[in-house]
């Protein structure tokens, strides 16, 4: 059972709590409080899997865990407030590299004004962080994935594809790596889109994903929570002039597969499309029109070469 399919079959049928406004099944959970909604999220790092010593440096671990979070408050429209951290660390991890993730968490936590509350040590094989993340946000506003409406405009911020191409680059013994600083740093030090989602808060419904497994899966996950098929046009997706001018037959799979840009994935009605695109001028963003939404059987469909196709989810799976 893959990941997606093992969530479903343990998501729990109904919630005793009346004040949970969204458990399982999107960026973040949602809890109603007298004054604000409250939401949270964890989310995990583990070596092998999302970094290896020839990625990251320790200060980027640090750095990339927390960003990982902080997106999901900005897919959720939420504004981050504190983090707990479970480190779980293999013997054969020294306390100044230990130290050096803690100063990467406390770089992004300045950045985005949040504070460490707390958090648990244990040994362990591997080195595994992981981050639990609380944000607030105002009551009925929170971004969820079945708020897309047939006719919505859909729209990513910033460019697809850095970061796994950064990556690649990374795992490659291509002396010339670091003349690809851009790339490599999308990977190592992705940006949050919060500043961006929290503009939004004017609208009364909007739609979000962050892209952390790949546009494709994203944009599933989408169709299938709101009940609406989603066309995407290959052409219009956003890439960075680095990713452009890189000669690689991967361009493909990493723009629409190889996630960890954590850019966000929205839906909007063309109506509210103006105010989208002013809330990302503000925020020193570029957002793109990639698609549209339609009545439809939960789907995602691509415009590539003259041709349309079906969309399958194939960004990063864990347990396949
Ligand atoms: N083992 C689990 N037990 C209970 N709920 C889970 C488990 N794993 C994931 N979930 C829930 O499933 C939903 C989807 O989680 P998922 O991790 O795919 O989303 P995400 O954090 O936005 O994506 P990513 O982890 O790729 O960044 C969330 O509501 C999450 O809390
Ligand atoms: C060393 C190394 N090898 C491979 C990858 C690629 N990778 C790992 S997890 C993931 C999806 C997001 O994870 P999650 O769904 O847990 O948020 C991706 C694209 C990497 N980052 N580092
Ligand atoms: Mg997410
Ligand atoms: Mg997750
Ligand atoms: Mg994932």
């Amino acid at each position: 059972m893959d990941e997606f399919e093992f969530i479903k079959q343990i998501k729990p049928n109904y919630y005793r709590h009346d004040t949970i406004i969204k458990g399982i099944g999107d960026d973040a959970a949602v809890f109603r409080q007298p004054y604000q909604d409250v939401v949270t999220a964890v989310d995990t790092f583990v070596e092998g899997i999302h970094f290896s010593k020839k990625t990251m440096d320790p200060f980027h671990i640090g750095y990339r865990v927390l960003a990982a979070n902080i997106s999901d408050m900005a897919a959720m429209g939420a504004t981050p407030v504190s983090y707990l951290i479970s480190l779980v660390v293999p013997k054969e991890w020294t306390d100044e590299e230990l130290i050096a993730i803690y100063k990467g968490m406390e770089s992004i936590s300045k950045a985005y004004k949040i504070d460490l509350i707390g958090g648990d040590t244990v040994s362990g094989d591997q080195l595994v962080l992981s981050v639990t993340i609380n944000g607030k946000v105002e009551k009925d506003k929170v971004r969820l994935r079945h708020h897309v409406r047939s006719g919505d405009v859909l729209f990513v911020t910033g460019t697809l594809g850095d970061s796994a191409c950064g990556l690649d680059l990374l795992l490659s013994d291509d002396p010339r790596v670091e003349s690809h600083r851009y790339l490599i740093d999308r990977h190592r030090l992705p940006t949050p889109r919060v500043d961006f989602a929290e503009r939004l808060k004017v609208l009364n419904r909007v739609a979000l994903n962050d892209i952390s497994d790949g546009i494709s899966s994203e944009a599933n996950e989408l169709a299938e929570s709101s009940g609406v098929s989603i066309y995407l046009d290959y052409d219009q997706l956003p890439i960075s002039d680095e990713l452009r001018s890189i000669q690689s037959n991967k361009q493909e799979e990493f723009i629409l597969a190889g996630g960890e840009d954590f850019e966000l994935l929205g839906a909007v009605s063309e109506k509210d499309w103006p105010i989208v695109q002013e809330a990302a001028e503000k925020s020193n963003l570029t957002v793109t029109q990639v698609g549209y939404a339609t009545d439809g059987d939960s789907t995602v469909y691509i415009h590539q070469d003259e041709k349309v196709r079906l969309l399958k989810r194939g960004g990063y799976v864990h347990r396949n």
